[in-house]
């Protein structure tokens, strides 16, 4: 079976069963709606009264257009009774009237476009606030939380929220500004005839109740599909990427990876449809009967203007505020179980500005030490990565001593990577301690510590900047400052690559924007190898830092790496024997277990694991 085959039977299958939300869920999420005004007042408080000004005005507008034009037509009338139709020019109130509708035409026009305005300023502010917020929420939280897919989709569900807010926005606040102005056309048609409003309400209800079953399904649908619609955004970023345009091509993945977007892009779309197309249907219907409430409303108004109950200006404006009114209730009603749907998007973005870091500093947090003196110390280190039943690494205990350099090895999985976790802190072990000069990491402050240590990942990150802020990213609160860059780069020979680019330290890397340049491999590892000189860490930590350098490139790094970092800890990571054997001593990891721990020499004496794979690399090069 072909790869293009297999797609259709994994997505049917994750499908099953979709869970729906409650009608009383649905109600519940009005209750975001004031934290969300909180924030959008926070976001601009002189934008956001004067826009409530503004709709204040602009609501009681239909009203007083409505009566002057009962009034322009009662003049009208009288003048046609008096058989004075001919000198209508002449009559002055006619034209004081009709001014002041030209007046409020105009006034309305300003207040909507002021309203528009306005309302878009204040969304383009909004969405600015809230990603902040939500980058700097993002990073809070740490690395088990970003490898949880459930985070993911609360994630790529929060970060959907930043820029369709702003429809809730104006929607609610139209629907302030329509509730208003439902109340003075209202209190108009009580005063004429009261019947008119029972009929009105018992017109707008059924279309008000398939709205709320709509908006509750269209909700269920899109947060059933987070996951797929994850996987269609990953999809279309491999399909059409700088970063995988090389696999994709040699390995000739084009078509299965679009006939794998084409199949979840289809069923999502056939989704939406059968509801959008139901709706549509029950919509058209109720709406229909809303049409026969006003046909008999009018029908009653022309009935009474006949017996001449109603002048004819009257019946203008009554089957006027009569229309408006249903368009309005039903608008009214329609926009609330939107503004219910979209506040139920609303917790998501509140859910996740609520979610709380795991690894955080104390109250009291004890202060880093200025000069490590005893070292770390791993008391029975074991972990499990969350949501894995396997020990990563188990029952690990070592000294790394202050000032010395000390050398991981295994094979691929054996638990290197995680062992600088745990010394980060990027996760806490599931048993056991780690203790920096006797206290337990945990009692230090997480920031005071990471900066304690330098880094460099064997997946570090090929920021898309220029290579001086490429370099400071080390210590990024020095990125103004060149001669630091300068002497890290040179500590690092990433001096050598940066003299040969156009740009020198001004000269943006990789190919996103423009002007940008790619290095290779090795010349990008000798860039970010400068990030660690760039920090004057008293741990240094390389985790195959020149797996992408030529073998004399090499033995130039660690020459320096060595002189540079007299007196400071290390720990290394690498599969290269030649690398490792310059380490104080080398601890040696076999799934997860530490088997061996010793000085090179020491280990070969040994003749077991380490001798072993030594050997057999040896052996390569023979
Ligand atoms: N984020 C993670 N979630 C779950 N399991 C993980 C995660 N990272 C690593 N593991 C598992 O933990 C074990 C140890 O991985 P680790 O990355 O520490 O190995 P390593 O010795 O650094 O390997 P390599 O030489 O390939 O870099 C592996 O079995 C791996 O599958």
């Amino acid at each position: 079976m072909s790869l293009a085959e297999f797609a259709p039977k994994m997505s049917r299958r994750r499908r099953s069963n979709p869970p729906k939300t409650s009608f009383k869920e649905n109600l519940k999420a009005f209750k975001n709606l004031p934290k969300f005004f909180r924030l959008i007042w926070e976001t601009n408080k002189t934008l956001t009264f004067t826009n409530i000004v503004l709709r204040l005005l602009a609501s009681g507008l239909p009203l007083a257009m409505l009566y002057v034009g009962k009034m322009i037509m009662d003049i009208i009338v009288v003048l046609y009774k008096a058989g004075n139709i001919q000198h209508w020019h002449q009559t002055p109130e006619l034209w004081q009237w009709i001014l002041v509708e030209l007046g409020l035409a105009v006034l309305a026009d300003l207040l909507k476009r002021g309203i528009t305005l306005l309302d878009a300023l204040l969304g383009d502010l909004f969405n600015n606030e809230t990603s902040i917020k939500l980058m700097e929420q993002a990073a809070r939280l740490d690395l088990p939380q970003f490898e949880d897919s459930e985070f993911y989709d609360k994630l790529e569900r929060a970060r959907r929220q930043t820029t369709t807010r702003v429809v809730l926005l104006s929607l609610i606040l139209s629907q302030a500004q329509g509730i208003i102005t439902m109340l003075f056309l209202g209190a108009g048609l009580m005063f004429f005839n009261p019947w008119l409003i029972l009929l009105l309400v018992i017109s707008v209800i059924p279309a008000f109740l398939s709205e709320t079953y709509f908006n509750r399904s269209k909700y269920s649908l899109s947060l059933n599909w987070t996951p797929e619609r994850r996987e269609l955004d990953y999809l279309r970023y491999v399909g059409a990427s700088d970063e995988t345009a090389k696999e994709v091509k040699i390995f000739g993945l084009s078509d299965f990876l679009t006939s794998r977007f084409k199949l979840l892009a289809y069923e999502y779309y056939y989704a939406n449809r059968k509801l959008a197309t139901r709706r549509a249907m029950w919509g058209g219907l109720f709406n229909a009967l809303g049409s026969v409430g006003y046909y008999v409303a009018y029908a009653l108004i022309v009935f009474q203007t006949v017996q001449g109950t109603l002048s004819i200006g009257t019946l203008t404006f009554l089957a006027g505020s009569f229309n408006r009114l249903r368009e309005l209730t039903q608008k009214i009603l329609s926009d609330f179980s939107s503004i219910a749907q979209q506040a139920l998007y609303l917790q998501d973005l509140f859910d996740f500005f609520e979610i709380k870091p795991l690894i955080f500093s104390p109250d009291q947090s004890r202060p880093i030490p200025k000069k490590i003196l005893e070292g770390f110390v791993f008391e029975n280190v074991s972990f499990k990565y969350p949501n894995t039943n396997k020990w990563a690494v188990k029952n690990i205990s070592f000294t790394l001593k202050a000032g010395e350099k000390l050398a991981l090895v295994g094979e691929n999985g054996a638990g290197k990577t995680t062992l600088i976790k745990l010394l980060t802190r990027l996760y806490d072990p599931t048993e056991g301690h780690i203790l920096l000069d006797g206290y337990d990491l945990k009692e230090y402050d997480l920031t005071a510590l990471r900066q304690l240590i330098g880094v460099i990942f064997q997946d570090y990150v090929k920021f898309q900047m220029n290579v001086s802020e490429n370099i400071a990213i080390g210590k990024i609160d020095e990125r103004d400052e060149p001669p630091k860059i300068v002497h890290a780069a040179e500590q690092s020979l990433a001096d050598k690559v940066i003299e040969k680019l156009p740009d020198g330290y001004g000269q943006m890397l990789g190919r996103r924007f423009a002007n940008g340049v790619e290095l290779s491999g090795g010349e990008w590892q000798k860039i970010a190898l400068s990030r660690a000189y760039m920090r004057d860490a008293q741990l240094i930590v390389l985790d195959e830092p020149t797996s992408a350098l030529d073998a004399r490139a090499e033995y130039e790094v660690f020459q320096r790496f060595a002189a540079l970092t007299q007196g400071k800890s290390a720990v290394l990571i690498s599969h290269r024997f030649s690398t490792v054997r310059m380490a104080d001593r080398i601890m040696v990891l076999k799934q997860g277990q530490q088997v061996e721990l010793g000085s090179h020499e020491e280990l070969l004496a040994q003749d077991g694991y380490y001798a072993e794979l030594f050997n057999l690399q040896a052996k390569g090069y023979r």
